[in-house]
């Protein structure tokens, strides 16, 4: 049996006398592939992506990268948070930069012109030079998805990454999401509590239970909705009805969806 290219060993994981995770959590995902982490409020599914990125240890069991435990934060796993902000002493251009300063591999015209690229997918490339404070939240944000994507992690955790944007540029951000990720071969993690975004985005939607989390459905997107994704896809039956299942299955477990 292959192993996955991800893997949550029966991890265990408290606060305290909080138990987050169900005792002995297993999960396992591949490479490539695009999750989606679905569930109530409080379940620990930050807490889950926080593990993966290394910024929090499991309390028992191990969290395998291609077969070997997780350290520290690296560029490798590239992290983006809704509180993740920028960098206020730094530019608009500056903060993207930041995103690539372990790309030793990168000659310095190749991380100016990626900083550009990803400056001008979000819509920055004319605030270049303003300090992200003069800026409103949702273009901090999306400078702060500039340069998680300038930086060029395999795997990319994302911790409902537009939630402060406008509806339409949540959608366009959607779908370059979706396109690099399937162009330049990522795995993302991703959190949302938007059911329609979780649909659209994944590959595999996992639904986990009230706190402590554990798996309570695992949807195979891709296998009813193909892996092309465009912006039709959300008039069509199939994804209306995968919504409604996983609303469904939301209320079941007792995450009071809107
Ligand atoms: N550093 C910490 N110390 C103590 N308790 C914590 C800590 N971090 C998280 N928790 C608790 O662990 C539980 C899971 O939190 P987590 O943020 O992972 O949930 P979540 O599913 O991401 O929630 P939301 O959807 O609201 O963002 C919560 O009860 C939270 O209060």
């Amino acid at each position: 049996m292959n192993t996955p290219y991800l893997t949550f060993d029966r991890i265990t994981k408290t606060f305290g006398d909080i138990e987050v995770v169900a005792p002995h959590f297993d999960l396992g995902i591949e490479k490539n592939d695009f999750v989606v982490f679905l569930g109530p409020s409080g379940c620990g599914k930050t807490t889950l992506m926080r593990m993966i990125g290394g910024l929090d240890t499991p309390s028992g069991g191990e969290i395998r990268l291609q077969g070997v435990p997780v350290g520290p934060p690296d560029w490798r796993r590239g992290m983006m948070f809704q509180s993740y902000s920028s960098f206020p002493w730094l530019t608009v251009a500056q903060n993207v930069e930041f995103g690539m300063r372990y790309r030793h591999d990168l000659t310095e015209e190749e991380k100016l012109a990626r900083r550009d690229h990803y400056l001008d997918l979000v819509g920055l490339y004319e605030f270049s030079g303003a300090y992200p404070n003069r800026v409103s939240g949702g273009m901090r944000q999306r400078v702060a998805i500039a340069r998680t994507l300038a930086s060029g992690s395999d795997v990319l955790l994302m911790d409902e990454p537009f939630g402060a944007l406008d509806a339409q540029r949540r959608e366009t951000l959607q779908v370059e999401l979706r396109n690099i990720q399937k162009r330049d071969a990522k795995t993302v993690v991703f959190v949302t509590h938007d059911v329609e975004e979780a649909v659209f985005l994944a590959d595999r939607v996992i639904v986990f239970s009230k706190r402590p989390a554990r798996v309570v459905a695992d949807i195979d997107i891709t296998a009813r909705l193909g892996a092309d994704r465009h912006l039709d896809l959300r008039d069509s039956v199939g994804f209306f009805e995968l919504r409604n299942e996983i609303l469904r299955l939301l209320r079941k477990s007792g995450a009071g969806h809107e």
